[in-house]
């Protein structure tokens, strides 16, 4: 019986081989009184971060063990400070960044409770539609697109990075 030479396989790595880390993410939005969405929250990413000081909406990684919404409470304790009410399950987008491949589960939250506090030295902003920070991370912009179409928003949803950003 012959024995067939090793075979050798060789896989280059794809960007999109990369497992995604699971990120829990907060669309905190304030209401009126006949439940129509209004203003929404975005937070700036700290110094010393990935994409530093560009806008998202706050959240963070997983850990081991966690659901989303336990993950998305204890990240907007440590970095808002608040406590929030119930997390609605909304979108879900897989992002490939140079560092990281994420996939981001995006939730509306309509209540929380506390006063804002930025532990991270983040800065934070209620907008509107289109949202006049600048510059948003690539992984914001789904996000706004989802909400122009919810709401009817025609054109631009964010204004295009100053050069250099
Ligand atoms: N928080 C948040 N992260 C986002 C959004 N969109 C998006 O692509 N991301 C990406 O998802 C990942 C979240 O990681 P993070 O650095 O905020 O999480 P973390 O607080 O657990 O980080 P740590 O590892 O420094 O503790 C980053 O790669 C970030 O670029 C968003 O809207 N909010």
């Amino acid at each position: 019986m012959s024995t067939s030479p090793e075979r050798k396989s060789y896989h280059v790595m794809e960007p999109t081989d990369r497992v995604p880390v699971e990120v829990a993410v907060g669309v905190l939005i304030e209401r009126d009184a006949q439940g129509r969405e209004g203003r929404f929250l975005l937070t700036s990413r700290p110094e010393g971060k990935v994409y530093a000081g560009h806008w998202e909406f706050p959240g963070g990684k997983l850990e081991a063990g966690e659901t989303v919404e336990q993950a998305l409470r204890r990240e907007l304790i440590e970095e808002l400070g608040i406590t929030i009410g119930e997390a609605h399950a909304w979108q879900t987008e897989v992002m490939d960044y140079p560092h990281a491949r994420v996939r981001l589960h995006f939730c509306k939250v309509y209540t929380w409770e506390g006063a804002f506090e930025m532990r991270e030295g983040q800065h934070m902003a209620w907008q509107t539609l289109p949202v006049d920070v600048v510059p948003v991370l690539p992984g914001t912009i789904p996000v706004l697109q989802w909400l122009a179409a919810e709401r009817g928003h025609p054109g631009p949803t964010h204004q295009a990075p100053v050069s250099g950003d």
